[in-house]
């Protein structure tokens, strides 16, 4: 087990650490998150001793890991650091061989057993290709590979990596995190300085978040990588979803639109051009709610991941009353809605009779709704600023009224049909 207790470390005359403590237990893959700077390189280098801290301390197995001899220290922690010196012209094989220095003596030769290991973690890391390369001749993301083939060698019980997959091409990311998770069930102790946050929440048990030298959420990944936590620590917009190809959260970072928007907007439509419009909405600073949708529709997950109140149906089950009722009171106060992606009459029929509703370009409208004028999100901030444009008088055999820029084109609006006639 290691036991980190009350770390502060100053460097350059700055706080880099500041009284951080946390725990890793035997047999658990812990991810360090944080934006640049945060301390995750210089709290791994207070884990594997090469670093002192000024104040507090680090056990491994209820050893102050300080008081290890470089041996012993190597044979319990391997490290795989985030930049490799490897300046001499040794061969891979001989990189990797170099894992086994603290289980031989000075001057004795390697064992049968020793080469095993090392063919292992040559195997394991898939870097046999290349075995008798030089390490000065492999690629930034090979000779990634090469020092965690060299960590592996020396079998130790706890692994600690800076950005094990920094460089590596998706397949090996995966590759090379899903080779962790597996020492790791082995009974190995893993921590990792993880970037991309949402490969961090679908490998490690738990996360710890850094921000500031500080510790500033520490839990399994769906407890850390809340949005207001990321959005603190990261000082960036994101939408959190459950990733349904993983089942973990999945963090995606918004880009903010040029204009921003004080005002509630619903938004109406299904799909992920819908879903898209909530999450721009919501990244230009609107309160967003959106529905009726389909449970586990596109809108769905992205109302959810920028935590919007969203309505949702039963799939393939058309709009009752009652639902028709939360819709009305959930898009009631808004200034307006919006109708994108792919518009059921149902939900459209759904919103509060009065509520000015504007068509985004490319949203697919039911055959009964005409709309002339479409609106661009970014044409949002004016129409509100401008006063919403109501719609009472259009159309009353409309599926509903669709107000548009142009109030002209309000009258030239005829709906029909029948809202069950339409899928949703
Ligand atoms: N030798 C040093 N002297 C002075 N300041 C240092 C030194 N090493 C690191 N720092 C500072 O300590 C802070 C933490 O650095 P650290 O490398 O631990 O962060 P990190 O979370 O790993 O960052 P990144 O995500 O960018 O790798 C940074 O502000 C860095 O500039």
């Amino acid at each position: 087990m290691i036991r980190v207790e009350d770390l502060t470390v100053s460097l350059g005359g700055t706080d880099v650490l500041d009284g951080v403590s946390m725990a890793v237990d035997d047999g658990e893959f812990v991810g360090l998150v944080g934006p640049n700077g945060a301390g995750k390189t210089t709290l791994l280098r207070c884990l594997s001793g090469v670093l002192s801290p000024d104040d507090g301390v680090v056990t491994v197995d209820g050893d102050a890991v300080g008081s290890l001899g470089a041996r012993e220290s190597s044979r319990r922690i391997a490290v795989v650091p985030q930049d490799t010196q490897l300046a001499f012209d040794f061969s891979v094989r001989d990189v990797v061989a170099m894992g086994r220095t603290p289980h031989r003596g000075r001057f004795d030769r390697a064992t049968s057993e020793d080469r095993d290991v090392v063919d292992r973690a040559m195997d394991r890391t898939e870097v046999m290709r290349f075995a008798d390369k030089a390490i000065t001749a492999v690629s930034g993301g090979e000779r990634q590979r090469v020092v965690l083939a060299r960590a592996l060698a020396q079998e130790a019980p706890v692994l600690l990596l800076d950005e094990p997959t920094a460089s590596l091409d998706v397949n090996h990311q995966i590759r090379t995190l899903d080779l962790v998770a597996d020492l790791v069930e082995d009974g190995r102790t893993a921590v990792a300085a993880i970037h991309d946050l949402s490969l961090a929440a679908r490998y490690c048990d738990r996360l710890v978040l850094l921000a500031d030298g500080g510790v500033v959420a520490a839990g399994p990944p769906e407890r850390v990588l809340e949005r207001a936590t990321v959005a603190d620590a990261f000082d960036a917009d994101a939408a959190v979803v459950d990733d349904p190809v993983t089942g973990t959260p999945a963090v995606t970072p918004l880009s903010a639109p040029a204009w921003s928007l004080d005002a509630h907007v619903h938004v109406v439509g299904t799909g992920a051009q819908a879903g898209r419009v909530v999450t721009t909405l919501a990244a230009a600073g609107a309160t967003v709610t959106a529905g009726p949708v389909p449970d586990g529709d596109a809108v769905a997950t992205a109302a959810t991941g920028v935590e919007a109140s969203v309505v949702t149906v039963p799939a393939f089950q058309g709009v009752d009353e009652a639902t028709a009722r939360t819709v009305a009171d959930l898009a009631g106060p808004a200034a307006c809605a919006v109708a994108a992606g792919i518009v059921p009459a149902a939900a459209l029929s759904a919103l509060p009779d009065a509520m000015p509703t504007y068509a985004i370009r490319d949203a697919t409208l039911p055959d009964a709704v005409h709309a002339g004028d479409r609106i661009g999100l970014d044409d949002l901030p004016t129409i509100v600023a401008d006063g919403v444009r109501g719609n009472a008088a259009a159309n009353d055999d409309a599926i509903r009224p669709i107000a548009f820029r142009d109030d002209t084109a309000t009258t030239d609006r005829r709906g029909a049909s029948d809202p069950q006639t339409t899928d949703d």
